[in-house]
């Protein structure tokens, strides 16, 4: 019944009133906040448009699911079908720590060349948190998504790659590494970096951010993480010289003070944005920074904003786009109803946005913000809230529903 969303070579999408949308439920606790995610957009859906828009939702294999049933983690064709309809949605799946396979997430982001994992992190009123002054969180990490040490490129303490890695390194480069050392490799290009770095920029532009901020530890990684930030800086010059100044211009030539329509980009060494962020976050805006960094940084800012179940995400590249919460399976939580959905609902919400539904999106977190002002919570917003009423994963969803009938 639905149709294909296709995309034109300026980029721009053409969204039919029934698109198909392939979706990954994913491992642990995916089932659980898929179908409150699937319920809580569906509804948003039906409300805004009264019925003449609607999702037709394609399941696609990945992960353990697809594991049992056909032997295979990640299916070729699961690609082949995201790529074939532009815009998809996942749950988590699971990487196994220290041996096993490599992560399915991480492959789909580097076989799809979903280039920016892009992060925002927002408060919502009322949603408990621990900061003094939550209304200025407005950060958006945009995270290189394909290449850094998280690519994977690694070889085990005493496989024969890594004595011999070990070996050329010492004789060739004069390096000195602890024999029997386990070798992962850091591959940061200017190419991968320059496209993510204007991404940042060019959003920024768009959704009225003042700054971006290229995060990195180029003092100690020089030719790496140092290299990400000149790089960064170059393509700001390169591409967008009319509508953005470096943080050092601002005072040189402007005493301070931003002028109108500019935006500023700054860079900042990783480990002291961490504080930062967290004492003078209204600072920041949108956030550039490499695989790593992006990863550890989103789910700690996910704190400032309620937890991990209130953090949502997308992956987004030139020919398609996978949305997906930041978070993880949360294996001892699987199946138990347990869990907050709002993380993968409101990356629900920047699909809708990114479709150009954006009446649906709006009601979805409306209708979050309402729920959670009711005393409608899960248990990790519960433990935050005195007083509070703790509700399963599905009574959150069924209460998001009622809250956007009555907005
Ligand atoms: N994109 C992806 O698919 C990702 C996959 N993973 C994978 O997930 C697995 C588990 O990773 P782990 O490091 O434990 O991190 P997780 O994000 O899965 O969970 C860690 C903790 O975060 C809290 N949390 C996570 N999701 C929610 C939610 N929806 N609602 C409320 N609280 C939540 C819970 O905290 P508490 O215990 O305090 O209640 C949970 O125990 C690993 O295999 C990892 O590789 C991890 C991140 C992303
Ligand atoms: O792929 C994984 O298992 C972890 C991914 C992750 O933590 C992330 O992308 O934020
Ligand atoms: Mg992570």
């Amino acid at each position: 019944m639905g149709e294909k969303i296709t995309k034109n070579s300026d980029g721009t999408l053409n969204i039919p009133d029934t698109p198909i949308i392939p979706f990954i439920e994913g491992d642990g606790i995916g089932p659980d906040i898929w179908h409150a995610a699937r319920k809580v957009m569906d509804s948003a859906i039906e409300i805004a448009y009264g019925g003449k828009k609607k999702a037709e939702w394609l399941e696609v294999d990945a992960g353990e699911k697809s594991y049992k049933k056909n032997g295979e983690w990640l299916p070729e064709r699961t690609l082949e079908t995201i790529r074939e309809y532009v815009v998809a949605i996942k749950g988590p799946m699971t990487t196994p720590v220290g041996k096993g396979i490599r992560s399915l997430n991480v492959a789909i982001r580097q076989k799809l060349d979903l280039y920016a994992c892009v992060r925002p992190v927002k408060y919502i009123d009322p949603v408990p948190n621990p900061m003094k002054h939550p209304e200025k969180v407005d950060m958006v990490i945009f995270r290189e998504n394909t290449e850094d040490l998280y690519a994977g490129i690694e070889w085990e303490s005493g496989s024969e790659e890594a004595r011999s890695l070990i070996a050329f390194l010492k004789e060739r480069m004069g390096t000195d590494i602890a024999p029997e050392s386990g070798i992962g490799i850091k591959p940061i290009s200017p190419g991968n970096t320059k496209r993510l770095v204007a991404s940042a920029i060019k959003y920024a532009i768009e959704q009225g951010y003042s700054s971006v901020t290229l995060m990195h530890k180029g003092n100690i990684m020089k030719f790496t993480e140092g290299a990400f930030s000149t790089w960064g800086y170059a393509v700001a010059k390169e591409q967008f010289a009319d509508r953005v100044i470096t943080e050092a211009e601002l005072y040189e030539k402007y005493d301070g003070v931003r002028p109108e329509g500019k935006i500023i980009i700054k860079d900042r060494i990783a480990d002291m944005l961490f504080q930062q962020v967290l004492l003078r976050p209204d600072e920041y805006g949108v956030i550039a920074t490499p695989n790593l960094n992006g990863d550890y940084i989103s789910d700690a800012l996910a704190a400032q904003v309620g937890g991990l179940g209130m953090a949502p995400g997308a992956n987004i590249g030139d020919e398609c786009a996978v949305f997906e919460a930041t978070h993880g399976t949360a294996p001892k939580y699987a199946g138990l109803d347990k869990v907050n959905p709002s993380s993968l609902i409101l990356s629900g919400a920047m699909m809708l946005d990114y479709m150009g539904w954006h009446e649906a999106a709006t009601l979805i977190r409306d209708g979050i913000a309402a729920t959670i002002k009711a005393g409608t919570v899960t248990y990790d917003l519960a433990r935050q809230i005195s007083g509070a009423t703790e509700k399963k994963c599905s009574e959150f969803a069924d209460g998001i529903v009622s809250s956007m009938k009555s907005l």
